[in-house]
Order: C-alpha cells, then structure tokens, then sequence
C-alpha cells in the first residue's frame, strides 16, 4: 500500500476506493490530480522518525487544511469542486437536524412513514408521478368487408370516453343502421352538392358509392360544429375520437392530420376469409363483390402507412376489439405523447 493511499484512510469519501474499476476516460484527469494532491499532503505529514510506520487514524489533516490546499486545484477542476462541495463547513454542520434513528421493523406504519419524512425534510407529495394522459385521434381503416363498423361498434360499446365521428354516404343504408349514428345517408345527387359547396373534410368514391367526413357535424347540446371544430370540442372534454374512413380516406386524414392522430389498418386472417365474409353479409351484388375483393387486393399494399395493423380474424371479433383497446391503453402511456395539431 503507497504512503497516499495509508494516510487517506479516513478520507476514502474523496475518492474511488482502490479495486474499482478504471474510471472513465472524462474522469481520469480528475482523479490522478487528486491522488497527486493526497500524495503531496502525505508527504507533508510525513512522519518524524523516518523508518517508523505513520499513525494509522484519525490523519492530522483537518478540513480547512485540505480546502486551503486544494482551493488552488478545485478553481480549476469541477470535479473536485463537487467532491469539496460535499463538505459540509462548521455552520453548517451545526444547522443539521440531529441524527434521528429509524424507528424499529415493528413500529406501527404511521409513525415510520411520519419518521421517513422527517428524516427526508419534507411530507411526501400526493401529486402522481405521471400528468394525465392526452387524449387520443384514431383513424380506423381497412378494406370492405373486413369488420371496420363491426369493430367500431363493440368498441365503442365496452369503453368509455371515446367519441364516433360519423361519416356520410351515399350507399344504401344496411338493416339495423341508424341514420345519424351510423352514417349520414344521403343521395348521390346530395353527396355531389356536398363536395360541391366544399362540406366534406374528405371524401372519395368507395366502391361506386360516395363516402366522407362532413365539416359540420352534431356537436353536444344538438350545435352544429365544423368536424374538426367538434374534434378539437370533444378532445378539450378529454375524449378519444374514433375516424372510420376507407383508405384513400385514410391517406386524407393522413396529409390533414400528420402524426396527430394513430392509424389503424385492420385485416382479416386471409383473403380467403375476407372473401367468405363479404359473401355472408350477402349486401353486394356478385359485381359489386367482385369490385371489392379487387379493390382489396390493391389496398393491403397499403399497409406500411398506418401505425398498426390489427387481424379481425373469422369468429374472434372480440380479440381484435382488445388489440385496439390495448394500442389505446400503450399510446396513452407514451412517455412522448403524440401532439395534436388539428
Ligand atoms: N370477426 C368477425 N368474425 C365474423 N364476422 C365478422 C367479424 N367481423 C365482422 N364480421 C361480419 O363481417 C361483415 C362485414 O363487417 P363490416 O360491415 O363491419 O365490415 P366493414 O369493414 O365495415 O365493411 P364496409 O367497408 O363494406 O362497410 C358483417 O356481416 C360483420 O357482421
């Protein structure tokens, strides 16, 4: 063992102990000052008997003799300016609350928790760690057939706190749709006056049929609202929205909204089973079908521009109703939540 490092001894707090590992490059110039330093002052206390070994304890080196010391060094070296920091002066030693021990294992919890914050000096906070999260913009989308209402429907059924902008078309309304919360069914010759007069927030032709987002919308209390008016309306109330459009919709909402809102593309297991199921529904004729599945086929490609892809597999609706749920619940706990520009 070096003479510096006999004399540090008690002073082990101002550096690394000595089976460390080697210290970081940043940290190295640092450290070979002070060991010099302690080298320095070792020697200066050297012993008056050369050949007899030093007193091992308490060294004879005081604080202030150390601070005057180092005052050169520690202008000049941050890193000792901190270690020297940590030192508490005689005034300040003398404001410290006195040691208190921790009360026993057995000590009824109140009291522990009333010791810890006194010990800490300050009561613990209530406040939660994480804000409240923001709410949310999801666009839902997918090709027809693939259980984007359905989807929609239950979801909106178990959760709470989500608000369905409803979109207008001009396909005929299907049995148990309700005009209003569904879709807006209007004609054509509506529809066309609506693109017309510059009322849609997007639109595109679907399968023949026109489909889009009306600007004004039914807001709470029966006002009417421009969409995106109603949007940022149910957002300020802490609502997530829920967007069903098709996919050129979607790529609209896409350049409208850019990464404020999260885009779900939903599947079914193959095409196959989207196939059978468009069949089920038994609400196209075999050319309409035939439009679709094509449409389809060209739409899947589309995939990579969406957030999240989610598989609506043949009889699991409910599972495909929990990813969304689930993608929900992880965008909420971003640490970096998404920032709404609409
Ligand atoms: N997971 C599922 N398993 C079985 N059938 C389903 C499932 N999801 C939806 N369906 C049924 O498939 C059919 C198509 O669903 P839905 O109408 O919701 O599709 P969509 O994507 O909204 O179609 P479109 O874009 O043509 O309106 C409906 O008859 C629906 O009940």
């Amino acid at each position: 063992m070096d003479k510096a490092r006999f004399l540090m001894g008690p002073l082990h707090h101002f550096g690394p102990p000595p089976t460390r590992t080697p210290l970081s490059s940043s940290a190295r110039p640092c450290s070979m000052i002070f060991r010099r330093l302690l080298t320095s002052l070792a020697r200066s206390q050297a012993a008056p008997f050369p050949g007899l070994p030093r007193p091992i304890s308490p060294p004879a080196i005081s604080r202030n003799t150390v601070l005057s010391r180092l005052g050169f060094f520690a202008r000049r070296r941050e890193g000792i300016r901190s270690l020297l920091m940590s030192l508490s002066s005689p005034a300040e030693e003398a404001k410290r609350t006195p040691f208190v021990p921790l009360p026993p294992s057995t000590a009824d919890k109140a009291g522990l928790f009333k010791r810890l914050e006194a010990m800490l000096g300050s009561p613990f906070s209530s406040d939660p760690f994480s804000p409240p999260p923001n709410p949310l913009i999801l666009v839902v989308s997918g090709p027809s057939g693939v259980g984007k209402d359905a989807v929609i429907k239950r979801l909106l059924e178990v959760r709470d706190g989500l608000h369905f902008v409803v979109t207008a078309t001009s396909r005929p309304q299907r049995p148990g749709e309700v005009d209003g919360k569904d879709y807006y069914f209007v004609s054509k010759e509506e529809f066309l006056s609506m693109i017309e007069r510059d009322e849609l927030l997007e639109h595109a032709i679907v399968y023949g049929d026109y489909k889009g987002i009306p600007k004004k919308q039914v807001g709470t209390c029966f006002e009417v609202l421009s969409a995106l008016c109603l949007i940022r309306d149910y957002l300020a109330k802490g609502f997530d929205i829920v967007l069903r459009v098709d996919i050129q919709g979607a790529a609209t909402l896409r350049s409208v909204l850019g990464d404020s809102a999260v885009f779900i593309f939903l599947v079914a297991e193959s095409e196959e089973a989207l196939v059978k199921r468009l069949v089920s529904r038994k609400t196209e004729t075999p050319e309409m079908l035939l439009i679709r599945v094509a449409t389809a086929r060209e739409e899947v490609r589309h995939m990579k521009e969406f957030d999240y892809v989610v598989t609506n597999a043949e009889g699991k609706l409910n599972n495909a109703v929990k990813l969304v749920e689930s993608i929900i619940d992880a965008e909420k706990a971003r640490i970096h939540s998404r920032n709404i520009r609409i």
